[in-house]
């Protein structure tokens, strides 16, 4: 880490995303150190602002240094920020393969860099986000990344290029034997699906979303073509696009609303440059080209795989974390004779296989909250076959490279598992409630609000 970056290059940094824990910033200058790379800032909650994943414990806790015992690179790092790198590189990578994530390099920021960034940057930000969370002046570095909406990294402007951000979740439907009857519901409808009305309830969405993950998951070219018009219908947090780097398309820093005809034509006329489409429909040959290089590069394959390391749902997964943690089991605790029965197993583990239980756990969810993002570039006539894959688009007759990257790959914290389990009842009980108002009204809502019309 030689360079540390101070207040008066904070200006050659902008705007171009957020999530929930990091503040990413694109680079504007001349330097080739940074050219083409993207920083990511991590952000500390604002005081009474509830956001549990930035309250983590800044190294590894001692359960946690058990947990990744195998990693031994990653146990051995004090810091929060290496750990978090060092994870992506060592775990999710081999998992994920190397061709698709790009680790990144910790960089040194000063104090005076930081608040620099947050000052240029706050009017740019979602307010709700604002409101939530500030760039973390506690850090001394920031990860710097290849920037996934430009196609190439060193040559900016002399290929046009389109990238398009998805953000899948989780892909499968529990099988988990300790899948509780109350919750049963969990076996037959996606979690994306009943989280939606529980943020409908919270008002965090306006309207349920189309988006079924097991379509774009199923290795069906029809269903992923589907769920990628479903994805662009109804984007929330789950679909962005970028033009030669700049969002043409979705929600900076947060959720979108639905897409109404103002925000398609819009859309339509930004692709005008880059996709041909002789009858006005380059949305369509995009959403049709985004379709064929998801199906093609097989990446949601990899990613399902990854995902359901998580088999015993986190109803085992949480007898297996207390059992670690050497804490009487709270769900345990409000169990009958007969219940108990069910989770037995899980207690009588060796720590070893508790230790794993949990250890997949939280692989899989981070592979369930990560996106990924497909980089386009049409290809010139007669260039010569580049490393990277290639798409013919039929109904255009134009070829197209692509990559395909993973990003926000970042550790989740084992602190968090009570509060994946709480969310989780609270995603099906509110489902559950929300189907009943309805069928209790009239079923035209239901058909309206796209919920299954049964328990
Ligand atoms: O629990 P989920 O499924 O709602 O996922 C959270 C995401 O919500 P989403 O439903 O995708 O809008 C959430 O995304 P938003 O803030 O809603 O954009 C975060 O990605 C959060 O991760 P972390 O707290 O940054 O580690 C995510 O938390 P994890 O569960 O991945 O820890
Ligand atoms: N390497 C990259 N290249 C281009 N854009 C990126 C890159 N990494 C992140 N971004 C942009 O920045 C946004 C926020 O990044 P990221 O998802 O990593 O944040 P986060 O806070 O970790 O998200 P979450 O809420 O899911 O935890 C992304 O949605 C994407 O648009
Ligand atoms: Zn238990």
């Amino acid at each position: 880490m030689e360079v540390i970056l101070n207040e008066k290059n904070a200006g050659e940094w902008v705007y171009r995303g957020e999530g929930a824990a990091n503040l990413v910033l694109a680079y504007t200058g001349s330097s080739p150190t940074f050219i083409g790379k993207v920083m990511r800032i991590r952000k500390a909650p604002r005081n009474g602002a509830e956001v549990t994943s930035m309250r983590s414990p800044s190294s590894l806790t001692a359960h946690e240094r058990l947990l990744w015992k195998d990693v031994h690179e990653l146990i051995s790092s004090l810091d929060n920020e290496i750990a978090g790198q060092l994870f992506v590189l060592h775990v999710m990578k081999p998992l994920l393969g190397s061709k698709y994530v790009d680790a990144g390099m910790l960089v040194g920021v000063s104090m005076k860099f930081l608040e620099s960034v947050e000052k240029n940057v706050i009017c740019q930000r979602p307010a709700w986000r604002v409101d939530n969370a500030q760039v973390d002046m506690h850090r001394d570095s920031v990860l710097l990344m290849s920037d996934h909406s430009l196609f190439t990294h060193g040559n900016l402007g002399s290929s046009p290029s389109i990238s398009v951000e998805i953000k899948p979740k989780c892909g499968f439907l529990p099988l988990s034997r300790f899948i509780s009857e109350g919750t049963a519901i969990k076996k037959r409808i996606t979690r994306f699906q009943m989280h939606q009305a529980l943020k409908l309830h919270r008002g965090e969405i306006a309207l349920l979303s189309e988006y079924n993950p097991l379509d774009l998951f199923s290795g069906s070219k029809e269903r992923i073509h589907k769920a990628i018009k479903d994805l662009f219908t109804t984007p929330q947090n789950n679909f962005r696009v970028f033009k030669n780097g700049s969002l043409i398309f979705g929600g900076l820093g947060g959720g979108a609303e639905d897409t109404n005809f103002c925000i398609a034509k819009a859309f339509e006329d930004a692709l005008k440059s880059v996709i041909r489409a002789d009858d006005g429909h380059c949305t369509e040959n995009l959403l049709t080209l985004v379709a064929e290089a998801v199906k093609k590069s097989g990446v949601l394959d990899r990613l399902l795989e990854v995902q359901k390391l998580d088999n015993v749902d986190i109803e085992g997964a949480i007898h297996a974390y207390y059992d670690i943690t050497r804490q009487q089991c709270m769900i345990c605790r409000e169990l009958s004779e007969e219940q108990l029965k069910r989770y037995s197993s899980l207690h009588s583990a060796s720590l070893d296989e508790s230790l794993r239980i949990v250890k997949d756990y939280l692989i899989a969810a981070t592979a369930k909250d990560c996106s990924f993002m497909i980089c386009f570039r049409p290809r010139k006539e007669g260039g010569s076959r580049s490393e990277c894959s290639s798409i013919y688009l039929e109904s255009t007759k134009q070829a197209f490279d692509f990559k395909v990257y993973f990003i926000d790959l970042d550790l989740k914290r084992m602190s968090k598992m009570e509060e994946y389990y709480e969310l989780d009842k609270k995603i099906v009980s509110c489902y559950k409630e929300m189907i009943k108002m309805d069928q209790g009204r009239n079923s035209q809502t239901c058909k309206h609000l796209k919920l299954p019309a049964e328990i």
